[in-house]
């Protein structure tokens, strides 16, 4: 088992009193495999994915990666956690916006220690980036700057990739190209692949399809 999500619980405070979103979340994933997470707007996958990634911590419950209790890391350890194991694809890509498009691919894989020139290249190679590595993110459209962060995700080989809706602001034909080349290159990598969608059609594209419903994973 690679990832492990054990009765996983969360809260957030509202102006009406404590709204519980997640109210016992269990779900594992093996090494490589690619799942789904699907569920109405507003159920709790970005919670989820934010949990697993740690970028927050459960109120309970706990999060297994490698056999190892990522919920009750401190500050320290999540950062390392998040630096080493997890590799983030969000909406809101995050590219560095002082660094060009090269400097931002290699980021994450220096800072891990996982910097490999030749799977780079081919990562510039089929993400179709070679012309924009002297460019800086502002000069990128969306579809670009959502193919540097992937190439910046998965230049670091982490085992696990947490995508939320990456292609949900580009328009249906690129969409589905850029989802192709990261599910075809997170393969090549080895890296296991939760990736929260609306689209039952890109869905399907996965190994495993799991959704969120009522604070917990139905099917
Ligand atoms: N920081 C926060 N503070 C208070 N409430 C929050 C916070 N983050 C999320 N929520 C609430 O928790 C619920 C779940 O949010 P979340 O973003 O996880 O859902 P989602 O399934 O990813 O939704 P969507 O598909 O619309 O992105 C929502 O009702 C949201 O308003």
């Amino acid at each position: 088992m690679l990832l492990s999500l054990s009765k996983i619980t969360k809260s957030y405070q509202s102006a009406e009193g404590p709204v519980q979103v997640l109210k016992g979340v269990d779900l594992d994933l093996m090494p490589a495999e690619s799942v789904a997470l699907t569920g109405e707007s507003g159920s709790g996958k970005s919670t989820l994915l934010h949990l697993a990634g740690g970028l927050d911590r459960p109120d309970t419950g706990a999060i297994f990666m490698n056999g190892r209790d990522v919920g009750t890391l401190d500050d320290n350890g999540r950062a390392r956690y998040r630096r080493s194991e997890v590799g983030l694809v969000f909406q809101q890509f995050n590219l560095i916006p002082s660094l060009d498009v090269a400097a931002n691919i290699s980021f994450h894989a220096r800072l891990a220690d996982r910097f490999d020139l030749e799977w780079e290249r081919e990562l510039i190679d089929r993400l179709g980036l070679e012309p924009l590595l002297r460019r800086y993110p502002e000069q990128l459209s969306g579809g670009q700057q959502q193919r540097v962060a992937i190439g910046r995700t998965l230049a670091a080989r982490p085992p696990l990739v947490l995508a939320d809706e990456p292609t949900g602001n580009l328009d249906e034909t690129t969409a589905d190209a850029v989802l192709d080349l990261m599910l075809s290159l997170t393969q090549n990598a080895g890296c296991a692949l939760l990736l929260v969608t609306h689209s039952t059609r890109l869905a399907d594209k996965l190994d495993r399809k799991v959704l969120l419903r009522g604070g917990r994973i139905v099917a």
